[in-house]
């Protein structure tokens, strides 16, 4: 019997998608790519798994799509197992870092081909409806006559997701889609890739190590460690609120400043001249050795007495400046204004508003507000 064409299954004003992964695990051998993961990523929704090299995240995109089995757990798409589903029923786009486009093809047939398979059976005229569509969308109707061989890696990358948009499919998988291409292209795509995403509706989950991509494009950011979730949030919860100090070192460009010390006498101490305020102690941070998190942008640098602190380096960044200071054996990055004007071996104080401390417990790296 021929199989339902998707077209047929997925009535075209059905395209979002909610997809759950539920206790997922998956071994290669001795080896545990993913541990026990829970994830939910609703309808319609930008979704970033950010993570290092062999966190897992490539890995998760293959089990959603249905290349790969777990191990143990469960993948539900709208609320079904899809367990027996193979890869073209579940009916998910997969965009990867490397173009796989038709070399000979022109940029027009590359768009056309997933649409010409028999199992989509889509007439002719919507085929033609429908590449037109994504070339305007993408702005590459002025290329649809080239052959692919002869485009730019951000021209090439436009068809790639050219050729999932044009298939409508109930999910769009991104494996790290624009790390191959130079700083500037990557940051003009990650706001047209944004839009597009937002003028389609639909779900999209986007991997990538790129802590700046994550930031910026997801709705809602899943941090991957070693094959487990860390933490869920959106980019300004991650970044406020970080669960341990492996999320913390994980966001932000400087990122957060991580300072071992202990509470003495209900005074937290960093360093010897690195006393923290009274106030800087949190609930619950019995006499133990912590870790103090400050954002470089909270770290308050004046010219002048009590000298706490010397100038090591000074990075110009255009509309700020990156200072790192040196504070007894600690080093402390400070974001400043670009007119502070303030040199290498400068004497510095330096201070903080206790709110925007963030306490971790040195054992276990966790948060003492996500602790309690
Ligand atoms: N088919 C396989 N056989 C054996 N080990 C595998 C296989 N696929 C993945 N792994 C291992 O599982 C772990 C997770 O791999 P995965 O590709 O999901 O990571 P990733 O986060 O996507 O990394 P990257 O950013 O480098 O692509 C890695 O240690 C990897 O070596």
């Amino acid at each position: 019997m021929l199989p339902i064409a998707l077209e047929e299954r997925h009535p075209r004003n059905i395209l979002m998608a909610h997809i759950r992964l539920d206790n997922v695990t998956k071994t290669f051998g001795a080896h545990t790519a993913l541990r026990n993961l829970n994830l939910e990523i609703a309808d319609g929704e930008f979704f970033v798994l950010l993570g290092e090299t062999g966190a897992g995240k490539t890995t998760t995109l293959r089990i959603i799509a249905g290349l790969e089995k777990p191990t143990e757990g469960r993948v539900l798409i709208d609320g079904v197992d899809v367990a027996d589903w193979g890869a073209a029923e579940r009916d998910v786009a997969l965009v990867l870092q490397q173009y796989s486009l038709y070399p000979r093809y022109t940029v027009k047939q590359n768009l056309e081909f997933p649409l010409k398979s028999k199992l989509r059976r889509v007439p002719d005229g919507e085929i033609a409806e429908r590449v037109a569509k994504a070339a305007k969308t993408l702005r590459i109707e002025h290329l649809l006559e080239r052959k692919t061989d002869r485009l730019s890696g951000g021209e090439m990358q436009r068809v790639s997701i050219g050729r999932a948009i044009v298939r409508k499919p109930r999910v769009f998988l991104m494996d790290e889609p624009l790390s191959a291409l130079d700083a500037k292209l990557r940051e003009a795509l990650r706001t047209e890739l944004k839009n597009i995403q937002m003028n389609l509706g639909q779900t999209f989950l986007f991997v990538t190590h790129d802590q700046i991509e994550a930031m910026s494009m997801g709705d809602k950011i899943g941090v991957l460690n070693n094959g487990a979730l860390v933490q869920v949030g959106t980019p300004q919860e991650i970044y406020a609120n970080p669960k341990n100090t492996f999320v913390a070192r994980s966001v932000g460009s400087p990122p957060m400043n991580l300072v071992n010390g202990r509470l003495v006498a209900g005074r937290a101490v960093v360093a010897p001249g690195f006393e923290l305020p009274a106030g800087a102690t949190a609930a619950g941070a019995a006499d133990r050795p912590l870790t103090f998190g400050i954002r470089p942008e909270d770290v308050q640098v004046e010219q002048g007495a009590p000298v706490t602190a010397k100038v090591h380096d000074v990075e110009n960044h255009g509309v700020e400046k990156i200072l790192t200071l040196r504070v007894g054996d600690n080093m402390l990055r400070a974001t400043v204004p670009a007119r502070t004007s303030l040199s290498i071996e400068d004497e510095v104080r330096f201070g903080w508003n206790p709110d925007k401390l963030t306490i971790f417990d040195q054992a276990s790296g966790l948060s003492l507000k996500h602790a309690s």
